[in-house]
């Protein structure tokens, strides 16, 4: 009989991966972020050497607060208000996924960010379409196929959420697969945004939202029954509704029981939980309860520059606190792609075709 495939870093990379919650511009190399500067005329980075810069990135973000995890994002898309500067990015995070054995990615920004320099929504789109085919192309030269979709994000604290909301829907035929709200959390409840939600549900459109990371509950409740939300963007705080007895037996409230029967996809990031306070360290992030209670969960990056992660390295730290295995890693690849915003049938042969013969390969 064929030997399983050791668990390394390595063989973990080589294994086919979904990414369901990355950030455009929390992701791009600390050395493309200095030649951007120097090309747009950006002065205000804290560091001219390519390894440094991207240690106060990471140092930075520890922060232990969301809003201060949010703060480094100012320097990303300080470097990010050129359609040059747009499709470079894009393509590199195409590139630097496709390394990491990523087959299928949604990566998300929100085009409002990038205006600053005089860009309007639409050239921004377009400019990131057309980098995030590029990267495709550049992937498919190296061997390796993978397939990118955008998710547009409004910001929380901005009132611009159905205008968004709007360009996603107009760009649902090129390669826009869906809308997020993002931000600071509390204070700025997803309710805030009913009009973008509503639309988009009369539009027949995919939404994730950002709740229940750096607030708790209610954010969860309203995202779901009041705004719609399919799959929720960390979502940790669920198990806030969930009471562990003496015995180890799980007691699911009626929010954590909609959650888990409905199948709503927790797009978990564990180590930008832990840098913001969502979770205090991996071994007890709540990934592992949710996992054994069988929620439908997915493992993300969120931020590959500000957490120094890859889909990879969040799943090899997993491997390292819950002690899984290649049949877990594949049970989360195969939540993601279930849960991806692109048709069904897309989906499926992604299943089929690639996620279950390239771990059937590694599992032996
Ligand atoms: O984890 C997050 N929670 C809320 N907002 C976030 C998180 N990570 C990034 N963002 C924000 C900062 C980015 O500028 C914006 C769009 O990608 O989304
Ligand atoms: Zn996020």
């Amino acid at each position: 009989m064929a030997m399983s495939t050791p668990l390394t870093a390595d063989t973990i990379r080589q294994a086919p991966k979904v990414l369901l919650h990355d950030h455009l511009d929390g992701g791009l190399r600390p050395a493309t972020v200095l030649e951007l500067a120097d090309a747009g005329g950006y002065r205000d980075l804290p560091h001219d050497d390519a390894a440094a810069l991207g240690a106060w990135f990471r140092e930075s973000a520890d922060s232990g607060s969301l809003v201060r995890y949010l703060e480094g994002f100012a320097h990303t898309c300080g470097v990010m208000q050129t359609e040059d500067a747009l499709v470079r990015v894009a393509a590199e995070c195409v590139e630097d996924l496709a390394a990491d054995g990523v087959v299928y990615a949604e990566v998300r920004y929100a085009p409002e960010l990038f205006t600053e320099g005089g860009l309007g929504l639409d050239p921004i789109v377009e400019a990131v379409q057309a980098g995030f085919r590029e990267g495709e192309r550049r992937a498919a030269a190296a061997g390796r196929t993978i397939r990118v979709g955008t998710l547009l994000c409004a910001m929380r604290q901005n009132a611009r959420s159905l205008e968004i909301a709007e360009l996603a829907v107009r760009y649902r035929d090129s390669g826009v697969v869906g809308f997020d709200i993002a931000g600071p959390e509390a204070g700025f409840p997803p309710t805030r945004n009913l009009d973008a939600f509503e639309y988009l549900r009369q539009q027949n459109a995919h939404f994730t939202i950002h709740a229940g990371e750096a607030f708790g509950l209610p954010s969860i409740w309203e995202a779901i029954q009041h705004c719609g939300a399919e799959r929720l963007g960390h979502g940790v705080r669920i198990v806030d509704d969930i009471k562990i007895d003496a015995d180890g037996r799980a007691h699911l409230g009626r929010l954590a029981s909609y959650v888990r029967d409905r199948r709503i996809p927790l797009e978990m990031c564990p180590t930008s939980n832990i840098q913001t306070g969502a979770a205090t360290a991996i071994e007890n992030h709540p990934i592992g309860l949710l996992a054994r209670l069988r929620f439908r969960v997915t493992v993300n990056t969120d931020n590959r520059l500000m957490s120094g992660c890859t889909v990879s390295s969040e799943m090899a730290a997993l491997v390292d606190a819950f002690g899984y295995g290649w049949p877990d890693l594949q049970w989360f690849t195969v939540n993601a792609m279930k849960s991806a915003f692109i048709d069904f049938e897309d989906r499926l042969e992604i299943i089929n075709t690639v996620i279950k013969p390239g771990y059937a390969a590694l599992i032996g």
